[in-house]
């Protein structure tokens, strides 16, 4: 199957600067895909090649099959932005905005009232935007990047200077996004909780380079799992469970202690509590710890920061 976005060897310098190194992504179709990475990472460089505004240094884009270099139009055909700036005309309403774009892409009043409809704004759209929330200003933006029903939906950090309840309505209408519309959404963030809880895929960038890609819930399966104990005693648990060659690691949920490779998360803890309860210390709880996307997260940094000293 043709993927929403693929890039290939795309780069992009800044004069000595490179913002986007060598990065190669593959959003598949209908994915809600979470494009992580902190403050400068080349998050905005990329979004911004992939839409055709800035030309590469080096490799291509994709989009739904389309070169973005060949077949520019085409391509931008088939994706709708939402990034920063909004441009928004304060003393026009909400209807009128979205009118202005309609117009440029040969689209009639019908259509407007469908994206309206799409974020929940048809009771607002006759208000002037001057008086807008910023969460309002978000959903109008989304709703001006979804005129004409493109396939592909690219949002930049869309939660920006949401309050918590906005947050939380603007994740669960991207969830729903795929399934409501059949659009591909990917949208950037450089919170790990804002993509954990939005997105079905995730890539992780650092430094203008994917270090990490895959579908979240293969990407924590494949994490090595880990036993999370409350013990009676914790200081005696550690000691024995180091004699055994295990390394328990305190956390706030307990001793943390990860698996030997291929073996059975169930086995192990029949056998840690065991250990424990022979030797005179009471086992409270134990069971599989939950892995989430800070877990992976955290080993690229740290793999990307032991290369870094390696170097
Ligand atoms: N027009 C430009 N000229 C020079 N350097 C730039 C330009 N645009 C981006 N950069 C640099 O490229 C790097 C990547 O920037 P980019 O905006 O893509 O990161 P980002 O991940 O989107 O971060 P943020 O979330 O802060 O926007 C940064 O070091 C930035 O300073």
């Amino acid at each position: 199957m043709t993927a929403a976005i693929e890039t290939e060897g795309l780069t992009r310098r800044f004069g000595a600067r490179l913002a986007v190194d060598d990065l190669s992504m593959t959003v598949p179709e209908r994915a809600v895909y979470g494009f992580l990475g902190r403050n400068g990472a080349g998050k905005t460089t990329t979004l911004k090649m992939v839409l055709g505004l800035l030309r590469p240094t080096a490799g291509r884009v994709r989009v739904r099959g389309l070169d973005v270099a060949r077949q520019r139009m085409a391509a931008a055909r088939q994706v709708g932005a939402l990034l920063e700036a909004h441009g928004f005309y304060g003393n026009l309403t909400g209807r009128e905005n979205l009118a202005l774009t309609a117009t440029l892409l040969g689209l009639g009043a019908a259509e407007i009232e469908r994206v309206l409809e799409v974020v929940e704004m048809r009771r607002d759209a006759h208000r002037k935007v001057a008086g807008y929330s910023l969460g309002m200003r978000q959903r109008l933006g989304l709703a001006r990047a979804m005129l004409g029903a493109p396939p592909v939906l690219l949002l930049d950090e869309p939660t920006n200077g949401l309050d918590p309840d906005g947050i939380a309505d603007m994740r669960r209408f991207l969830r729903s996004l795929p399934e409501r519309t059949g659009a591909t959404v990917l949208l950037s963030s450089h919170l790990l909780g804002e993509i954990e809880q939005t997105a079905t895929h995730v890539g992780v960038v650092d430094d203008g380079r994917l270090v990490l890609e895959g579908e979240l819930a293969r990407l924590k399966a494949d994490l090595a799992p880990e036993l999370v104990l409350r013990t009676g005693d914790d200081t005696r648990a550690v000691s024995l469970l180091l004699a055994q060659g295990r390394s328990p690691v305190a956390a706030e949920a307990g001793l943390t202690v990860a698996l030997k490779s291929g073996e059975d998360p169930d086995q192990a803890a029949a056998v840690i509590t065991r250990l424990l309860v022979e030797s005179g210390a009471s086992v409270f709880a134990i069971g599989p710890r939950e892995q989430s996307l800070e877990d992976i997260y955290r080993r690229v940094a740290g793999f990307r920061s032991s290369l870094a000293e390696a170097a």
